[in-house]
């Protein structure tokens, strides 16, 4: 499924008619009755049902959801929430359709009366403005989707929910709070940003008819990484595999505070399905971890201050991938690594206290023609980018690409959403996780697993996709058996590597 801005719909819009031939009023006609299958199954025939309808498109598909309830037999009424004449092209012609078969439609001066009189047990269908929203809502909307934000009604918003917007980056507006948005054709961008996201409540996107190739037209390709995508794209392994075929990786990192760290990358590598992980880092952090990880193999690197030190004797050349930054500190006498480890003829993933070295010296990225990944946290996008970390939430995947873009490198930009972006601008969001995960350790474990995705016989962007897919259906599989998103800790999430295995695969 896509992710598109407003613009990017119209676009999809305007060129399903143009090479289709298709009439606004019959994809309409679509969503409405696609919209009104859904709240069938939701709500009971006892129960009334309040379309509140706009006077753009948004409010056409109100009156083809009003009718065709109606039709079922469903107690359905309209609240139309603008003057008549504001109701023209084709949400006139449903609104015509809809009063034909008999449908009511109350006048906006009845609309605060009725709401304040709502019933709890009403169902409401926001149907006021869609994606066509310009600014803040004027009143009267303004003022309705005050009074209904006040309510506890079901609210079930069409398309988006009204006053929203479905671009990223817009912080000043009033929106209703839906209990479910049913998105048309394409999800809206502002699913998946913090400060929006809760508005939409419960979420679907319906299919209406657009034609496959209307969204592969789009110069910005953004699609949601589900469990469709992992299943189809895994690799299988054969029966004639040897440890050689699932890579041999090798991470760097770990320092005498944060030996864990290491070891949690380490094991999650091998839990996911690594041939070969061997760990480069300092003697202490080896004894700390060697048991918790048996089947890694250890490489020990000069340690100075309790930090990996700068040493030219790591043979890259037996390695197929390398993963760099985990638990290192920030000591600058580890830096150099960084440098030795991008002029490697290998994958490079770098997290954590990797991207605070890589800050200090982006030229280490020149020339590269390896894939490099970068792993960051809002926080550590923001250091990148020089930012706030309110503007990288503000617009996540318009920052995610301009720094994929510039420096030429995979991002993944981890977060409740996390969105994975390639070096010329694709995306993909991962929705699995849960809070559970907002714990220490959890993006160590997602590196291990990105480190043996990346090994293995799929894209580097399918394998980066995949990882994050992995990594988040772990907790929710976790939190749905023996343990809670309170209890839940990054060790576990590895553990449970082999349930998303052994349920997707
Ligand atoms: N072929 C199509 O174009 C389809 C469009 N569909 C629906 O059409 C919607 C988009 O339709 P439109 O482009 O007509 O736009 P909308 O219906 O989203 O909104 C435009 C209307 O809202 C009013 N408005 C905008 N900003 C406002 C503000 N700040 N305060 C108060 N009123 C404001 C405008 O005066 C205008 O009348 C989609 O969200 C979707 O629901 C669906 O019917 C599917 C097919
Ligand atoms: N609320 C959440 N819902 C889903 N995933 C989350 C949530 N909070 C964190 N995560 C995931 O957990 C990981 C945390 O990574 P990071 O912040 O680097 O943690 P750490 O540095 O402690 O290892 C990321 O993969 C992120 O997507
Ligand atoms: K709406």
């Amino acid at each position: 499924m896509y992710i598109v801005t407003a613009e990017e719909m119209y676009g999809i819009d305007q060129f399903s008619m143009k090479h289709t031939g298709v009439e606004a009023s019959i994809l309409m006609e679509n969503a409405g009755r696609e919209i009104a299958q859904r709240i069938m199954d939701m709500v009971g025939f006892e129960q009334s049902i309040l379309v509140l309808a706009g006077s753009g498109n948004n409010g056409g598909d109100g009156f083809v959801i009003a009718r065709t309830l109606r039709n079922m037999g469903y107690q359905a009424s309209v609240l139309q929430v603008v003057d008549d004449e504001k109701i023209t092209g084709h949400a006139a012609y449903h609104k015509h359709l809809y009063q034909k078969c008999d449908g009511i439609v109350d006048p906006l001066d009845k609309g605060r009366e009725i709401i304040e009189r709502l019933d709890k047990e009403v169902v409401v269908v926001d149907a006021m403005v869609g994606i066509g929203v310009k600014g803040m809502l004027r009143d009267p909307l303004h003022s309705i989707v005050t009074q209904l934000n006040q309510l506890e009604n079901l609210t079930i918003s069409v398309d988006i929910p009204s006053g929203l917007p479905a671009d990223e980056g817009e912080a000043d507006f009033i929106a209703v709070q839906a209990s479910h948005t049913f998105m048309i054709g394409a999800i809206k961008q502002t699913a998946f940003v913090q400060h929006t996201a809760p508005y939409y409540g419960e979420w679907d996107c319906l299919d209406i008819g657009f034609p496959t190739r209307a969204f592969e037209q789009l110069e910005n390709e953004r699609k949601i990484w589900t469990e469709k995508e992992f299943q189809h794209t895994f690799p299988k392994r054969s029966a004639y595999d040897h440890k050689g075929d699932h890579g041999k990786g090798l991470i760097i990192g770990g320092s005498a505070n944060m030996p864990g760290a290491l070891g949690l990358t380490t094991r999650a590598a091998l839990r996911s399905g690594a041939g070969l992980v061997t760990a480069g880092t300092t003697d202490k952090v080896i004894q700390r971890i060697a048991t918790f990880c048996p089947e890694a193999t250890f490489l020990t690197l000069p340690e100075e201050n309790d930090h990996l030190q700068y040493n030219d004797e790591i043979e890259y050349a037996k390695f197929d991938a390398v993963a760099l930054g985990i638990g290192m500190g920030r000591e600058a006498t580890s830096r150099p690594i960084i440098r030795q480890a991008a002029s490697s003829k290998l994958p490079l993933i770098i997290d954590g206290d990797g991207l605070t070295h890589l800050k200090e010296d982006l030229t280490v990225l020149d020339g590269k023609e390896e894939p490099v990944i970068l792993t960051p946290h809002p926080g550590e996008m923001a250091m990148l980018l020089e930012l706030s970390i309110k503007d990288v939430l503000m617009r996540p995947f318009y920052y995610a690409k301009k720094f994929a873009e510039d420096y030429n490198v995979y991002v993944v930009l981890k977060g409740a959403f996390t969105i994975i972006t390639t070096p010329e601008g694709k995306q993909a969001v991962n929705v699995s996780g849960n809070a559970g995960l907002a714990k220490g350790g959890s993006g160590d474990v997602l590196t291990g697993i990105i480190l043996t995705m990346i090994m293995q016989k799929q894209s580097i962007f399918e394998g980066l996709c995949n990882a994050c897919f992995i990594h988040g259906k772990s907790a929710d599989l976790l939190v749905q058996g023996q343990h809670s998103e309170h209890d839940l800790l990054a060790s576990d999430v590895i553990e449970g590597v082999s349930l998303v295995y052994r349920t997707f695969l």
